[in-house]
């Protein structure tokens, strides 16, 4: 629905307050999670899942790096992690994978390629978004051509913005924010993609919050959760490879149970990656699986367990119990544990993905998110009205199947890639 601007409140009025109380990272956010509601009413499972053990596929810790006499590529300022990525050596780039000892499912992961550069790194995402921005930019071109900002004009940008996936509050605010300053005046496309940038930087900084891992934490828990196909698997292989990178010990957990092909995905980036995989046969218990996976990660002193889940939607209820089941079950072990459930968005989905974060808000407690497929998504700018509406911290993006295709979620960055601005 288009406001009329005469009609419309101030920006201030419309805009949420900060989130100045958020706290400064994620693992202080989720060291006390909020009692998990149902977990009380629901009848405890048993004290201990049944046996069998499940099979732990121990993988060769990587080789180390071997010396070489390129510099260490530059990284973007905020990392996912804080250590800066290792050369490609460290997870064997040019090496064949090694064969796969499980059931080859036909299983998409793409070849090993070199860490990007900054520069590359921003083109990449400039390019990955370029659908997403051209959208924009040719439409705003469009708009603004030799004109003033006028009532239509504000109109017809702020319903380009809706259809651009930023949402009519997202979109009211920015063209606002536009209108106070420029109103009357003949602005040019490059003004007006420079506020709008400026405005859509300022609307996702708050939730532009790298994944910390707490140290103290042996392992840190993190639980991975998103409907099928939005890229749980493959986070999870581009998250172990980063902590690996940083020398942390990581242990994956393959809790679809429900899908042979899921689990012996996670197995191929668990060789990939030199992390060991705890996983059971198709159709068990996955809360049982989950527990295994976290007994043997503490008893192992492990630094990071990521447990990947089921994320079948059309069976609503059924997955609501299960994940629901992991969490109690994982906390019998660790109170305080998942320390970071991760919801991963697929960015090709547009608005669909606000009802999925409302879906797994309701399920478990998401305290942080990663949208996935930002590359060659048309419908980028969904990150933005996500950002505004529900203030969870996006701890990274997704911008291809590569090993090294998740990075931070940089909000200047971001802003300017989708307003095909350059980086200065
Ligand atoms: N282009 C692109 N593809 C991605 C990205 N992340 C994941 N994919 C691809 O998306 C597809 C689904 O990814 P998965 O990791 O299997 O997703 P999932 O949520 O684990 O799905 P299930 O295994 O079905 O539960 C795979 O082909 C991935 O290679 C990304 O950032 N960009």
């Amino acid at each position: 629905m288009i406001f009329r601007w005469f009609g419309r409140k101030k920006p201030e009025e419309t805009a949420p307050k900060d989130e100045a109380a958020q706290d400064e990272s994620v693992i202080q956010e989720s060291a006390t999670p909020a009692p998990e509601p149902d977990a009380e009413a629901t009848p405890e499972p048993p004290a201990a899942p049944p046996a069998p053990k499940p099979e732990v596929e121990p993988v060769p810790e990587l080789a180390p790096a071997p010396p070489s006499a390129e510099p260490p590529a530059p990284v973007a300022p905020s990392q996912v992690t804080p250590v800066p990525a290792p050369p490609p050596a460290a997870v064997a780039p040019t090496a064949p994978l090694a064969p796969v000892p499980v059931a080859p499912a036909p299983v998409a992961v793409a070849a090993e390629e070199a860490p990007p550069t900054k520069k590359g790194w921003f083109a990449k995402l400039k390019e990955g978004l370029s659908k997403s921005s051209s959208k924009l930019t040719d439409g705003i071109t469009s708009i603004f051509t030799k004109r003033k900002l006028d009532d239509d004009a504000l109109e017809e940008l702020e319903e380009l913005l809706i259809t651009a996936d930023l949402g009519p509050a997202t979109a009211a605010k920015v063209t606002a924010e536009l209108a106070r300053t420029r109103f009357g005046k003949e602005v040019s496309p490059e003004e007006v993609k420079s506020t709008l940038a400026a405005e859509v930087s300022k609307i996702v900084t708050p939730v532009a919050k790298p994944l910390v891992l707490d140290p103290a934490l042996k392992p840190h828990v993190i639980l991975v959760v998103g409907v099928n196909g939005t890229g749980k698997t493959t986070t999870i292989g581009k998250l172990a490879r980063q902590f690996k990178a940083e020398g942390k010990s990581v242990m994956l957990a393959a809790g679809d149970t429900f899908r042979a092909a899921a689990v012996s995905q996670l197995k191929i980036w668990g060789e990939r990656t030199g992390c060991p995989v705890v996983a059971r046969d198709t159709g068990a218990d996955a809360a049982g699986l989950a527990y295994d996976a976290l007994e043997r990660a503490k008893a192992e002193k492990v630094d990071v367990l990521l447990i990947d889940t089921a994320g079948r939607l059309q069976n609503k209820t059924g997955l609501m119990e299960e994940l629901r089941k992991i969490v109690r079950v994982i906390k019998k072990l660790d109170e305080t544990a998942p320390h970071t459930t991760l919801l991963t968005l697929d960015a090709t989905t547009g608005q669909n993905a606000h009802s999925q974060v409302e879906i797994f808000r309701d399920m478990v407690n998401v305290n942080g998110l990663i949208l996935t497929k930002l590359d060659g998504s048309a419908r980028g700018g969904v990150l933005v009205s996500l950002a505004e509406k529900f203030k969870i911290p996006v701890h990274a993006i997704g911008v291809g199947e590569g090993v090294y295709d998740l990075r931070p979620f940089d909000a200047d960055a971001f802003a300017k890639s989708l307003m095909g601005l350059s980086a200065d």
